[in-house]
């Protein structure tokens, strides 16, 4: 079954952490982006030089600004981080959980193009990876159960709980499933 925060009707394709632990309880969303290009049996991932997930490699995104659609924000944000412009289709969703935080409900995009020159900047240091070589050790925990769907165009929709320790995120529990009715309006613009 679903975890709460995700649609009813997807299907498990991985879950980790013990099912006697709760899930964490609701409390606001705040909403962010994370964009992918996939080309050439390669990924552009960004090595992150600051803020949250400081010192991993991710996707290219940050927060929905008021007025924006997460579409808006993640052209902006791919603009912002690396330099370029691509035909962003969403891909999937992911609802980040600490607690004592606001929820992060990330909508996650995928090209296989773009136009532009990749370039690094303050937040982000743009690195091509092949897909057999995708640097999990360095990534967020949960990426490796719903980055390999998003490299095969299965939509997908997941939820990571984590625990702040020491200033660390620790992941405490995840589940990723697949449907092919995922997501929401993305042409709705963020009010707050
Ligand atoms: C398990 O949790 C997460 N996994 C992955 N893969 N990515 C995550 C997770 N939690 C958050 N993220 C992504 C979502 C965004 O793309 C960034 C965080 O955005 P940031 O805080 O850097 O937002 P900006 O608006 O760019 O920040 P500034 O205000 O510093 O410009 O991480």
């Amino acid at each position: 079954m679903s975890p709460p925060g995700l649609p009813s009707d997807l299907r498990e394709v991985a879950a980790w952490g013990s099912s006697s632990d709760d899930w964490f309880p609701p409390a606001e969303i705040r909403y962010y982006t994370n964009a992918f290009i996939v080309k050439d049996n390669r990924i552009l991932l960004g090595y992150k030089k600051r803020g949250l997930g400081i010192h991993k490699y991710n996707g290219f995104g940050g927060k929905v600004e008021p007025s924006e659609s997460p579409l808006d924000a993640a052209q902006r944000e791919l603009q912002e981080e690396a330099g370029i412009t691509a035909p962003l289709a969403h891909a999937g969703t992911l609802l980040f959980v600490v607690p004592g935080e606001k929820w992060a409900h990330i909508d996650i995009f995928r090209a296989e193009d773009y136009t532009g020159a990749i370039t690094e900047s303050d937040e982000m240091r743009p690195e091509w990876f092949d897909q057999d070589n995708v640097p999990f050790d360095n990534m967020w925990e949960s990426d490796r159960h719903w980055l390999p769907l998003l490299l095969t165009n299965q939509r997908f929709s997941a939820r990571a709980d984590f625990v702040k320790e020491g200033g660390q995120y620790v992941p405490r529990r995840w589940w990723v499933g697949i449907s092919e009715t995922i997501g929401h309006n993305l042409s709705q613009k963020v009010t707050k």
